[in-house]
């Protein structure tokens, strides 16, 4: 049955090679260009950063040449506080500058940070509200949620912070590096050589204290999962008497957290030894150089003063190096994965010039010859060579067992879906050939839960219509029997409904759907008939307020119940993809077979099949 399908090329996953793993790295810095182009659209304020960038390195750098004039010029003049004060003020000239070029760094860079990450947040929403339905099948809405959240934080960081250091730190240890030559050739070259002894082992260790480090959150967060389950199920734990089990694993997993800190603070501790006695060492050895050549009078103390602070300075530099480069990949890895939702493109989009659909609307819908089967599922076929005309203003109950394709037709006529083979129909106009949204302008969807959003009562109402006025709005809530439990709201329709509209019963739900799908006043009423039970006054208010809205408009209705399904036009039974029988109700009962069955069994719930 199942035909030769294109299959996974048809599936809308997008390539996320890292998506487990939402801090994962990048192998290259190249995504980052998604960020600078971002950040380049602000000229100005990358200019500034970069100005301030630049004085601060310089300003750093002065510090230690303004150390050697306050040493040399200052206490050479014989201890002159006239000359001393002078370099001193020098020296608080440069803090200053240093401070102030600090704190609009800060400002330009953060600023360009959240900026960025804010475009690219509205870009990424931008274009994942243009997939399709079968996008979402393929990509969990948890896992683009989690780029749109933690990701972003990282760039947030990687642009705000990692990368401002970056610059700076290749700034001062370039720029700290050329000074040190200029100060004392000799003394340089054998910094030139201290440096990877000292940095080397830093990095070894560091890589290490990061393994144990994310052991450490691991574990933490392997005690917090327990912890959920067990509170969550306390009851049952009680009830089986297992307190004394939950406590010894709760025990082994906080072990568990002790063990690996353990290990993580004995890495910190010989860490922390080493960096001291490498780096201390590596400038006590430089002192004592520079002070056999003070005293051969080769080189003065200034010199042998600046040159230390800026060894440190550019030692340190080397050091934050090692470490942003990481950072950076994280980044990377980052720009990756958001690029990936940005460059998605939907399969179902308006051709270049797409035809108009008739005006007025006619509301009549046509399937001829469809057959489908899911993207996910592409060896399933849902539906098969199904041929349905409906004729403007006719209703149509679509009746039959749970999983024969109902839902699926209803996917396809607002064109969520495109069919395999075959061709649908709006008032004469192939379905692709015109723009969707124009499409789904022509159609009402009742779902079978009424589908609100947080908000207040009008909001969720006037969904699909926002100009609609308060009047109409109370006048579709009439004709949908929702005005009576919308008037008995504490603020009427300034109520809020809370998130998912909990506030409201089940039969209520409907009936808000049902005067939202009246409000947006469509030829087309595609009606998802809800199985859920109700209690009888609830059904009857629902009914009355199905057959008010169908009035002279095409209606396709999913139907549980034979009350709906009386009223209907014609009667179309579907099993497994296909029409079994059409006709009415009482044609249908006098043949026999599905419809019978099916009716026979109140029809409700889905049919014979339901679960
Ligand atoms: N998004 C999807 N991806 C893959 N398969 C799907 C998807 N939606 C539905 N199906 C499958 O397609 C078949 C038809 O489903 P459909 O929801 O159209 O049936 P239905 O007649 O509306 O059933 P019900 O009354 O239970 O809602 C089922 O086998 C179902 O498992």
């Amino acid at each position: 049955m199942a035909r030769d399908n294109p299959g996974l090329s048809r599936s809308r996953r997008i390539d996320a090679s890292q998506a487990d793993e939402p801090a994962g790295k990048a192998r290259s810095l190249a995504p980052l260009r998604l960020i600078f182009s971002e950040a380049l659209r602000y000229p100005d304020k990358v200019a500034y950063a970069l100005l301030a960038l630049m004085v601060t390195a310089a300003a750093t750098l002065a510090i230690p040449a303004a150390l050697q004039l306050v040493i040399d010029r200052g206490f050479a003049d014989g201890g002159d506080p006239g000359s001393i004060a002078r370099w001193f003020r020098y020296l608080f000239l440069i803090v200053c500058v240093l401070a102030l070029g600090t704190a609009l760094r800060f400002y330009f860079v953060s600023w360009l940070g959240e900026r960025v990450v804010a475009n690219l947040r509205l870009k990424v929403q931008q274009n994942l509200l243009r997939q399709e339905p079968a996008f979402y099948e393929a990509n969990s809405p948890k896992e683009i949620s989690s780029r749109l959240t933690s990701d972003t934080a990282i760039i947030e960081q990687v642009v705000g912070t990692t990368l401002s250091v970056a610059l700076r730190n290749v700034l001062i240890a370039v720029g700290g590096t050329i000074y040190l030559f200029v100060l004392a050739p000799r003394l340089t070259a054998m910094l030139i050589i201290a440096i990877p002894v000292i940095i080397v082992p830093i990095t070894l260790f560091a890589r290490r204290l990061r393994s144990v480090s994310r052991a450490s959150q691991d574990r933490v967060a392997d005690v917090g999962s327990l912890i959920t389950e067990t509170l969550s199920a306390m009851a049952i734990v009680q009830a089986f008497t297992q307190e004394r089990r939950e406590q010894d694993r709760f025990a082994q997993a906080v072990e568990r957290i002790f063990d690996t800190a353990r290990r993580r603070i004995l890495i910190r501790s010989m860490m922390t030894g080493v960096v001291i006695t490498l780096a201390f060492g590596a400038i006590v050895l430089l002192m004592w150089r520079g002070a056999v050549a003070v005293t051969e009078g080769t080189i003065t103390g200034g010199t042998i003063g600046s040159f230390v602070l800026t060894g440190v300075f550019v030692a340190g530099a080397f050091g934050a190096l090692t470490e942003v480069y990481g950072d950076l990949l994280r980044g990377a890895g980052a720009a990756d994965r958001l690029a990936e939702l940005l460059r998605a493109k939907p399969q179902i989009a308006p051709p270049a010039s797409p035809q108009p659909l008739p005006v007025p609307a006619r509301g009549s819908l046509s399937f001829r010859n469809v057959h489908f089967s899911y993207p996910t599922r592409p060896g399933e076929t849902v539906i098969e060579d199904l041929t349905l005309e409906i004729e403007p203003g006719e209703t149509v109950a679509l009746v039959g067992p749970s999983g024969a394709g109902k839902s699926t037709l209803f996917m396809l006529a607002q064109r969520f879906y495109d069919p395999d083979e075959g061709t649908i129909r709006l008032d004469g106009i192939a379905l692709p050939s015109a723009d969707p949204a124009e499409i789904r302008q022509r159609m009402a969807f009742v779902p079978q839960a009424g589908t609100l959003f947080s908000g207040n009562a009008r909001d969720n109402l006037r969904y699909g219509r926002w100009d609609a006025s308060d009047e109409e709005i109370w006048e579709a809530a009439r004709l949908a029997n929702a005005a009576d439990f919308l008037e008995a709201l504490p603020q009427g329709l300034d109520t809020n409904l809370g998130e998912d509209g909990t506030r409201l019963s089940g039969g209520q739900q409907q009936r808000l759907a049902i005067a939202r799908a009246i409000l947006r006043d469509a030829p087309i009423l595609l009606l998802d008939e809800a199985t859920s039970a109700l209690d009888a006054e609830s059904e009857r208010l629902v009914q009355d307020a199905l057959a008010r809205v169908m009035r002279g408009r095409t209606t396709l209705v999913i139907a549980h119940r034979l009350a709906t399904v009386r009223e209907a036009d014609r009667i179309v039974v579907m099993d497994q993809g296909r029409i079994v029988q059409q006709g009415t109700h009482s044609e249908l009962l006098a043949r026999g077979g599905l419809y019978a069955k099916l009716a026979r069994l109140q029809l409700d719930p889905a049919g014979p099949d339901a679960g």
